[in-house]
């Protein structure tokens, strides 16, 4: 397998950076990638370009601008084994979710903000005035500017084609920084981009990290307009200190440490199925991951006891295998990280349930990052534990006797990012979800996703919400025009 050179892309030119960092896959530790890091002056030079395209592009007609995001929606369809192979050689997922959930969403992401551009009402009211006439008001709305997006390593494509279809689609031009973990497709987006004739500046990639590097060059630089980020709680305080002396706007998407509750009136093997997936799915690298479940208690011991039986059967594999349900953490970074929790839990005075370690295949994935899918019980609702997001495939589950204390067990967090409610009970479905202080509640379901609603968490887990208006929200500025009449 070569070695892939991933390359900035700079004012419409692909461009080698000031150094290059190797990128390793963690099936089986393999060099797969060098990515050139971009410098500072690079960073200057793509916000500079970003700066010179925006009049053009904002002042684009809404039709022709949303075709060159359904032509990336195109490309990423034409190129789709591409960005598959990419995604799964960066993050070591299983095809059947990369296939089904990361690329799919990638076309989709610009594809729904294409039609929201063209399809979103423009706020204007009819006022009656003193003199018995009318005032007419409406909301002239321009793009935010110059965008920085910076996107983290679990869903690359679809979490930076997230922010980059609404900020494009609402005349914005943007540097994109994706994480160092997993550069390959936001390069195999900037070649669409390129080979989709989209004017140069429109669209900038710069590869690097956080501090120090591209990340901060771009919190910090004076002529960014704007930042919207998706990672670590503790990143967007770092970006929030960055951006403060300028006073710019952030929208941050950051951490979770999700509950799920199931009611004893639950269909179980939904229930089942439902936290099954959403503990394990992208071996629980998924921001709104379910990590603490609370089960109703006539049915607590049946519930975990299932919940066990599914992560001892879980097919942990080759990536490329159909039936593989759970490959690798995303490095073995991030699992020194996992198993210090895991670790962490033993002391704290967790039941290991299953799980807790290693598993040995006793061939080349003994060099990548697997972990077990792990289940613990009998810790402190007090423990790191249950208050720390691990961002891995573990979830606590302990028992609850009272709707009123499960929402008060589920809310016991400074995170608020999602929550999952399992019950038959609709009215009850309806009342719990909404006493949930989470971004998002799913009732019998959990990752369902409709584009248009209001997606982000409070406390430490965001600042606003992106998706259908809300992104018209943050990508643009309105002036309120008042006209007598
Ligand atoms: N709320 C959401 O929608 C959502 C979605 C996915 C992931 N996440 C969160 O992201 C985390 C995992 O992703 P991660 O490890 O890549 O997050 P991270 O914060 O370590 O990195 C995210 C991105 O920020 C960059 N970065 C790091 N420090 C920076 C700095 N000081 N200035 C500018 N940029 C900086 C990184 O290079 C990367 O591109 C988890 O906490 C997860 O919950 C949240
Ligand atoms: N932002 C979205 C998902 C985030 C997943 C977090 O890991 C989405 O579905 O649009």
């Amino acid at each position: 397998m070569p070695i892939r050179q991933l390359r900035n892309y700079l004012d419409g030119r692909f461009e080698d950076g000031a150094s290059t960092f190797d990128k390793h896959s963690p099936v089986d530790g393999q060099l797969i990638a060098q990515v050139h890091e971009a410098s500072r002056d690079q960073v200057d030079r793509a916000v500079v370009a970003a700066r010179r395209a925006l009049p053009a592009w904002a002042a684009l007609p809404v039709a022709a601008r949303t075709d060159y995001l359904l032509a990336l929606a195109d490309g990423i369809e034409r190129r789709f084994d591409d960005f598959l192979q990419a995604e799964i050689g960066d993050t070591g997922k299983p095809i059947g979710w990369a296939g089904k959930i990361d690329i799919p969403r990638g076309a989709a992401n610009f594809r729904t903000f294409a039609e929201l551009a063209r399809t979103l009402d423009m706020e204007s009211y009819m006022t009656d005035t003193p003199d018995g006439r009318q005032a007419l008001n409406y909301a002239y709305r321009k793009p935010l500017g110059v965008v920085g997006v910076i996107s983290p390593w679990n869903l690359p494509l679809l979490l930076l084609t997230w922010k980059v279809a609404p900020a494009l689609a609402f005349g914005n031009t943007v540097i994109m920084k994706p994480s160092e973990v997993t550069p390959s497709t936001a390069t195999l987006l900037a070649e669409v981009a390129h080979d989709a004739g989209l004017p140069p500046g429109v669209l900038n990639l710069t590869h690097g990290f956080g501090p120090n590097s591209a990340g901060e060059f771009m919190t910090t630089h004076p002529d960014i307009d704007g930042i919207t980020f998706t990672g670590e709680s503790s990143t967007g305080a770092a970006i929030m200190r960055a951006v403060a002396p300028g006073v710019k706007p952030v929208s941050f998407e950051l951490g979770g440490k999700n509950a799920a509750l199931v009611f004893a009136d639950a269909d179980f093997d939904a229930a089942v199925d439902g936290i099954t997936r959403s503990v394990f799915a992208n071996c629980g690298q998924v921001c709104l991951c379910t990590e603490r479940v609370y089960v109703e208690r006539p049915i607590y011991d049946r519930f975990v006891a299932a919940l066990a039986e599914r992560a001892r059967a879980m097919r942990i594999g080759w990536p490329l295998d159909p039936d593989t349900e759970m490959g690798p953490l995303v490095s073995r970074e991030h699992r020194e990280k996992v198993l210090s929790y895991f670790a962490l839990a033993r002391e704290e005075g967790a039941t290991v349930v299953t799980g807790g370690s290693v598993p040995v295949f006793g061939d080349a994935r003994d060099q990548g990052a697997y972990v077990q899918p792990t289940i613990w019980t009998g810790l402190s609702e007090n423990a790191r534990c249950i208050k720390e997001e691990v961002f891995g495939p573990v979830c606590h589950i302990a028992p609850f006797d009272t709707e009123d204390e499960a929402i008060r067990l589920a809310n016991d967090t400074h995170y608020g990012l999602a929550a999952a409610v399992w019950t038959q009970n609709l009215t009850r479905g309806h009342r719990v979800a909404q006493a949930m202080q989470v971004g998002l509640a799913w009732v019998n379901c959990w990752f369902l996703r409709d584009l248009r609603t209001p997606f982000g968490g409070s406390g430490l887990s965001g600042i606003g919400r992106e998706g259908g208006r809300h992104s018209l929200h943050f990508y643009t500025e309105p002036t309120n025009v008042c006209i007598k009449l």
